[in-house]
């Protein structure tokens, strides 16, 4: 581990559909001695921006805006510069450096090109590593902008934790049904229920990557995929049949294009499958594949690693302890928009040496 990656500091990004109540947050949240000394990014659409104009500014953070287009589309080398320039800045005031980055993102905003930004970027890649996705959703509006809106259901599937707003304006009953709704999309994504912006900072951020890992690993939520899910293993020279749509029972647990399952692996995997394997399911499908995450016992090696994709960008694994694996089974979570479970398990099949001729 290098040097640079001990002053990395946590960048939380912060998304939600339209009118959600993503502002209102925020002006509550900067407020907290938590937030102290953080650097708040706001994107906006238009050329006026109001949302930083709605944050109150602290006297230890700063805000800035981006208003010229849409960070998940057209200005995402813009977020490097604007990061960089404010960092700059302080550093040459003398002021304290930045303890912590948070990212709004507008409300039509894919959240996974931003992240793939972070990931990719050479000088955020080093400076900031990702704390959190918080993903707003409106309790009064929620399910039918969720069915009407695929940003919104994007949103909903890529957070670590999701905020139901605004739950002063529904009864249990509706609320219950948003749950319910998110949990179909993101059965890991951790739920809290906030009104008028109240939450506290610690809710919201914290929670070491290996605590994170294993909460979106929890496997109880997934539907459970696995090497003997009762499918013929592929024949070697077989990869036009596993690529081609499966017209067999779907193993998805809702009917949504977005879904959500766990693969488990039982014995350890040899790098080079691995590697394989990965590197042709993001070739063939990276673009479907929304998030992929996974604590992996690797063949031969001690300690279990962490790997954290969005779509086909992979972060570099980390190493965990071994206690993170201590029955020695790999388990992926992968949440796909139109990918068929079988398809990313037999490709696996595919690859184990036994199989190949
Ligand atoms: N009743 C109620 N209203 C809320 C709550 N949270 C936010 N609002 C209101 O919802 C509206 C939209 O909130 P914002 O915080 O501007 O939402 P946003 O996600 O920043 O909106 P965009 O910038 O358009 O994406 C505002 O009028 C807020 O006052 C809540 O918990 N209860």
């Amino acid at each position: 581990m290098s040097s640079d990656t001990h002053d990395q500091i946590p960048v939380t990004v912060l998304t939600g559909f339209l009118g959600s109540g993503k502002t209102t947050l925020l002006n509550r949240l900067v407020r907290q001695p938590a937030m102290k000394d953080a650097l708040v990014v706001i994107n906006e659409f238009g050329d006026i921006g109001l949302d930083h104009r709605l944050v109150a500014e602290g006297d230890e953070q700063t805000v800035v805006e981006m208003s010229s287009g849409c960070l998940c589309c057209t200005i995402r080398g813009d977020l490097s510069r604007t990061v960089q320039k404010t960092f700059d800045a302080i550093e040459r005031a003398g002021g304290e450096p930045f303890s912590r980055v948070i990212i709004e993102t507008t409300g039509l905003a894919d959240p996974a090109p931003i992240l793939q930004t972070l990931m990719t970027d050479y000088w955020l890649a080093h400076r900031l590593q990702l704390d959190g996705v918080i993903c707003l959703v409106d309790a009064a509006s929620g399910v039918s902008t969720l069915n009407a809106h695929r940003e919104s259901q994007r949103q909903a599937a890529i957070a670590d934790r999701l905020l139901i707003t605004k739950t002063d304006l529904v009864d249990e009953a509706r609320l219950s049904r948003l749950a319910e709704h998110l949990n179909r999309i993101n059965p890991a994504a951790e739920q809290l229920q906030v009104r008028h912006g109240e939450v506290s900072a610690e809710q919201l951020t914290g929670g070491a990557q290996q605590r994170r890992a294993e909460q979106w690993l929890s496997a109880a939520s997934y539907a459970q995929v696995s090497t003997a899910v009762g499918m013929a293993p592929p024949a070697a020279g077989s990869l036009i049949s596993i690529l081609a749509p499966t017209s067999g029972p779907s193993l998805t647990r809702h009917g949504e294009q977005i879904r959500s399952f766990c693969f488990t692996v039982e014995e350890p995997i040899a790098p080079e499958v691995l590697e394989d394997w990965l590197d042709l399911l993001m070739s063939l499908m990276g673009e479907k594949i929304l998030r992929v995450k996974a604590i992996v016992k690797i063949a031969g090696r001690e300690e279990p690693l962490a790997l954290h994709g969005v779509q086909h960008i992979f972060h570099p694994p980390e190493p965990l302890p071994a206690e993170a694996c201590s029955d020695g089974i790999s388990r992926f979570v992968f949440i796909t928009n139109g990918v068929a479970p079988a398809a990313v398990t037999q490709l696996f099949d595919y690859f184990q040496p036994e199989r190949a001729i």
